[in-house]
């Protein structure tokens, strides 16, 4: 590949080329015009301004942007959990106003069950929806099976790493069947080998399942190794500045971090995803 070729691959283009106007894929949730604001003394403060955002039910988006700039409230009203000040979310044309299993999360702490083991935990929400027990049993050692804790499945949370506690709840979170599975920063509380090498896992189930994985993150390398989206955003009030296609996946492949942080354009683009979180 030629330099100019180079340099142009690892260009971030403006908000205007929507990586959602770029996909092939429908759009399975669609955001329009969302805004939240909170009262504060007398006053409004606006956390978030109309977002639009379409995301197709099999991208891999990383949403990245400073502190306080919205993006866990964004994720919160995708979930269901909070309510928009104006503007609409649906699922397949359909309003979503509350939370639905077709939205699963996972949050930066595992929050699992303490009482009940690794397939007590993935088990819960299948019985809580009423799954007969040979078949979640089932679903739920598919799903252990995916995230590599075959062995751990009859442990305790207190018996787990922190990893592992994860990719419990990530676990759990898949075995529900959701459309989107939403992540709030799930590895900021790990070490820094763990959390590679939970950003292995991630991607290998994201691979295999193929679900909308939306997924909020600090750190700049990781919404590069894994997001084929990248979304970046801006406080005062919370806003998308930037949306685009990462450049380092160019076709269905998905290579491994290795690969991907040796490749020409990485330095490049990180080196533009910093500049743009910081404003610049
Ligand atoms: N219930 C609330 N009342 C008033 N302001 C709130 C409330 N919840 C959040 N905010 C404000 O909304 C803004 C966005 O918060 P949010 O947690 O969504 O940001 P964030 O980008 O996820 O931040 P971080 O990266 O630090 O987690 C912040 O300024 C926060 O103080």
């Amino acid at each position: 590949m030629s330099v100019a070729e180079q340099t142009s691959r690892a260009e971030i283009g403006p908000t205007a080329e929507r990586a959602a106007d770029l996909s092939d894929s429908r759009p399975s949730i669609q955001l329009k015009e969302l805004s939240l604001s909170y009262r504060q003394g007398g006053s409004e403060f606006r956390v978030l301004e109309r977002i639009d955002l379409a995301l197709a039910q099999d991208e891999f988006v990383c949403v990245l942007g400073p502190s306080g700039c919205g993006k866990s409230s964004l994720l919160n009203i995708i979930a269901g959990y909070l309510k928009p000040t104006g503007g609409t979310v649906a699922i397949d044309g359909e309003a979503h106003i509350e939370p639905t299993p077709q939205v699963g999360v996972v949050f930066q702490h595992a929050n699992l069950f303490p009482w009940l083991t690794v397939a007590g935990n993935v088990e819960f929400g299948l019985r809580m929806a009423g799954m007969s027990k040979k078949e979640r049993k089932q679903q739920a050692a598919h799903y252990i099976e995916m995230v590599g804790l075959e062995a751990a499945a009859s442990r305790l949370p207190h018996q787990l790493s922190g990893g592992m506690k994860q990719r419990t709840a990530l676990a759990r979170t898949l075995a529900t069947g959701p459309r989107i599975v939403l992540m709030d920063e799930p590895f900021s509380a790990l070490d820094a080998q763990t959390r590679e090498s939970m950003q292995e896992h991630v991607r290998r189930i994201w691979e295999q399942t193929r679900r909308c994985f939306f997924f909020i993150t600090h750190d700049v390398d990781e919404a590069l190794l894994l997001g084929r989206r990248i979304i970046v955003m801006q406080p005062n009030p919370g806003r998308i500045v930037h949306d685009f296609r990462n450049p380092l996946f160019p076709d269905a492949e998905t290579p491994d971090s290795r690969t991907l942080r040796s490749d020409h354009t990485f330095a490049e683009l990180r080196r533009q995803l910093v500049s743009l979180i910081a404003g610049g």
